[in-house]
């Protein structure tokens, strides 16, 4: 197909370059098409996943893992042979699946040496931006810990209005919410196809596009099978919806021997690559941009502009003079010079209230201060961004 290159190097050098990386795996791939939790597949998955988080140097990544699979295998372990309509008869079999899911999961990892933890979002914690602060700091943690978060919806507390549905959805959520470099989704198919591969015998798979092209959407239908859930579409919205963070995505068959590894060392035509057009940075600010609008701000000393504007560091609460307006933990607040001019913005660690009494101090006097220690910054560099 046709498909627009950006100007820099092959696309395939920036899955090379991936640092921090979700790894989303399906329903049908975890529980080998409803049959029961895949032992040895999760094993594989373990010793891949320990292979690249245990890199030297350069090759250390941090590994994310979203996985489905809670209700298919809660339908097993509760005898049923076809997927419940009713929502709560769905919320129950994940309930009883994720059980083991998280059991195998983090039998498999121990046995490679890795640490696991298990984080059940909904799509209500994303959207509520202190809630949305919160998980990323608590997956920030176990990754700057070495340890594996393993992901699921939380399905039990969800509806129907406010459930993710899928978790190719959640994967890219995810991937916004770390920053990560590279999304990749394992499913049964070898990768992205013209059309469904399971009824268009002539369909052939799409080695490399741009993320968000809309003639992707066209090629893509729904689940092949009645143990995933989205299908090819979810999977390629959720690439677009991951490039807007400034994260490419793979599309690549679970089974294929050492895929992660493979990737990670740079093999080309692995499965298919959806490609991020915009760098992280340039997505990170163009996202504060569009989503949030300003609620109050916070005035610098100059040593604290310098260490902004120059040297690209947080922002901390010793370097506060003035707090202007009115805001909470995770909105959005401008930062500004003595002068009064605007030379950042940034999503807030802490609320007005508390920043004014944060102000000129030194952030190992946060907890005596406010009781309790929400992050030692005011705004993160991840989340702010020089105007
Ligand atoms: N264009 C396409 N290319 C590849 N697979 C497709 C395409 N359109 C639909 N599919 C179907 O999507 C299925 C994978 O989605 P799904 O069953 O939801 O997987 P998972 O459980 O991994 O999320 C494939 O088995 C395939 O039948
Ligand atoms: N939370 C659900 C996710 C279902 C889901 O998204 O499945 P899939 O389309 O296979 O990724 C579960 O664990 O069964």
């Amino acid at each position: 197909m046709v498909c627009s290159l950006p100007t820099d190097a092959s696309p395939w050098d920036s899955v090379h370059r991936a640092r921090r990386i979700v790894v989303k795996v399906g329903s049908s791939l975890v529980t080998n098409q409803g049959q029961g939790l895949d032992a040895q597949a999760i094993s594989e998955w373990a010793r891949q996943i320990s292979h690249i988080v245990h890199g030297a140097g350069d090759d250390r990544r941090e590994v994310i893992l979203v996985s489905s699979g809670a209700i298919a295998e809660g339908m097993k372990r509760m005898g049923l042979s076809r997927r419940p309509r009713e929502l709560h008869e769905l919320q129950a079999a994940a309930a009883v699946g994720q059980m083991g899911l998280i059991q195998m999961y983090e039998s498999m990892l121990r046995h490679y040496q890795l640490g696991s933890a298990q984080v059940l979002l909904t799509h209500a914690d994303l959207a509520d931006r202190e809630r949305y602060l919160n998980a990323r700091v608590t997956l920030l943690t176990l990754l700057k810990r070495g340890i594996v978060p393993v992901i699921n919806e939380n399905d039990t507390v969800v509806n129907d209005e406010i459930r993710f549905g899928d978790n190719d959805t959640l994967g890219a959520l995810v991937a916004n919410l770390v920053v990560a470099d590279l999304l990749v989704i394992l499913t049964d198919q070898n990768g992205f196809y013209t059309a469904d591969p399971r009824k268009d015998p002539q369909a052939r798979k799409v080695h490399l596009a741009r993320a968000g092209d809309p003639a992707l959407e066209a090629m893509a239908g729904g689940a092949g099978t009645n143990i995933g859930t989205g299908g090819m579409l979810t999977k390629i919205l959720a690439a677009k919806r991951a490039a807007r963070s400034g994260a490419s995505t793979i599309i690549a068959w679970g089974r294929e021997p050492d895929i992660l590894p493979r990737l990670m060392a740079g093999e080309h035509n692995l499965g298919s690559l959806l490609y991020a057009p915009m760098h992280k940075l340039q997505a990170r600010k163009q996202w504060i941009a569009d989503h949030l609008q300003l609620h109050g701000s916070v005035v610098l000393d100059a040593g604290a502009v310098r260490k902004i504007r120059d040297e690209g560091k947080s922002l901390l609460p010793v370097g506060i003079v003035a707090v202007k307006g009115s805001f909470t933990r995770g909105e959005v607040i401008g930062i500004e010079d003595e002068s009064g001019t605007q030379i950042a913005r940034g999503l807030a660690n802490y609320s007005a209230e508390e920043a004014r009494k944060l102000s000129r101090h030194s952030s190992e006097d946060i907890e005596h201060l406010l009781g309790y220690i929400a992050e030692p910054e005011m705004v993160h560099r991840d989340n702010l961004v020089l105007i």
